[in-house]
């Protein structure tokens, strides 16, 4: 049963405040009464716009009047006496309002399909990067090659390990090259419109994620000690969104091995600002400048994303290759509090 979300409303002082939507216990189907026989009785105090079930038990009911006044009318003519139009039933009523579920408090943000739209300086997004045959092949390569087990996804690193505990690479222990089978997208990359001196940039370190349904990561900004100021994640096989969130300065904290987030901050706290983007299968991010330094980046854990007005499933398995170029001298970026080169 889809029930509507009621709570009972607090006033400063911890009192009921006022509101048109009344939580009527102690009445409903289970009873034998029917929310058109409530509706009947409540609507003598002014419109009723509905009357649903508050939970499952059938005994209580909320009843939502268009106005405050017909509510509060009917709540002190009803409340704690027998009620004779309905059965003699002694009713109990508190005022309600509707509580916002869980997923529109995690997801208020709206996600955005273009990069243009976010107004995040320095990301890019291109649509459509390889295809969907050359999708289909890279997936078959990584799958011929042997995935390293994290708790909840599987990767693959290329170039450099890549260290989740000290979320860093050893510059000192370089595995090769990057693989052939990615030649044609680096080489595509080295053209990518809007990315200064991208064509300078030789990416030496290549991270293939491997995320089941479900699995997103959690928010961090890659460390800036160990890679350099260009970032370029391809997705393939699956999409999801991705979320930006940059903290106001002094409301997060680095941590001593690295710089993600501490969370001390509930996902509604208003320290930070928050964008979401889009990212359909064969999709290249570009993060640079602002968007790579100062922003958090972030998957969020959902099966289906909301997208605009539609529910888009996540899919079997999202894949993405992240293309970065190991740092050997300290950051000199222009966001020295999100850096951990300028501690
Ligand atoms: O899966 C992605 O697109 C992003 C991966 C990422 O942010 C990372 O490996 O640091
Ligand atoms: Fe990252």
């Amino acid at each position: 049963m889809d029930l509507p979300r009621f709570a009972r409303p607090r006033g400063e002082n911890g009192s009921s405040s006022s509101s048109p939507n009344l939580y009527v216990a102690n009445c409903g189907p289970a009873v034998g009464i029917s929310h058109r026989t409530v509706a009947a009785v409540f609507g003598d105090f002014g419109d009723v716009k509905g009357v649903h079930a508050a939970d499952e038990t059938g005994t209580r009911v909320i009843v939502c009047f268009s106005e405050e006044s017909s509510a509060r009318a009917a709540l002190e003519a009803l409340h704690g006496r027998p009620c004779p139009l309905l059965g003699g039933r002694t009713l109990h009523i508190r005022y309600s309002i509707i509580r916002p579920s869980i997923s529109q408090l995690n997801d208020s943000v709206s996600v955005s399909l273009s990069a243009s739209e976010l107004n995040i300086p320095g990301l890019y997004l291109l649509h459509d990067f390889v295809t969907a045959k050359e999708e289909e092949e890279l997936l078959l390569e990584v799958d011929a090659r042997p995935w390293n087990n994290l708790a909840k996804r599987r990767v693959q690193h290329y170039g450099y390990e890549f260290c989740y505990q000290t979320r860093n690479v050893n510059t000192k222990h370089q595995l090769g090259g990057l693989p052939s089978f990615v030649s044609h997208v680096v080489d595509r990359i080295s053209m990518f419109p809007n990315a200064e001196d991208v064509a300078d940039a030789v990416l030496d370190q290549l991270t293939v994620n491997e995320y089941p349904p479900g699995v997103g990561l959690s928010p961090h900004i890659d460390t800036h000690s160990a890679f350099e100021g260009l970032i370029f994640s391809l997705s393939l096989a699956g999409p999801c969104i991705m979320e930006f969130r940059r903290y106001t300065e002094g409301t997060w904290h680095k941590c001593p091995s690295s710089i993600d987030l501490k969370m001390e901050n509930s996902v509604n706290d208003s320290n930070y600002l928050r964008r979401a983007i889009y990212l359909p299968p064969r999709s290249m991010l570009l993060l640079s400048g602002e968007a790579r330094y100062a922003w958090h980046h972030y998957i969020p854990h959902h099966k289906i994303d909301m997208v605009k007005d539609s529910a888009i499933r996540r899919g079997p398995r999202r894949v993405s290759f992240t293309f970065r170029k190991v740092r050997t001298d300290p950051c000199r970026c222009k966001f020295p509090h999100y850096c951990d080169s300028h501690r």
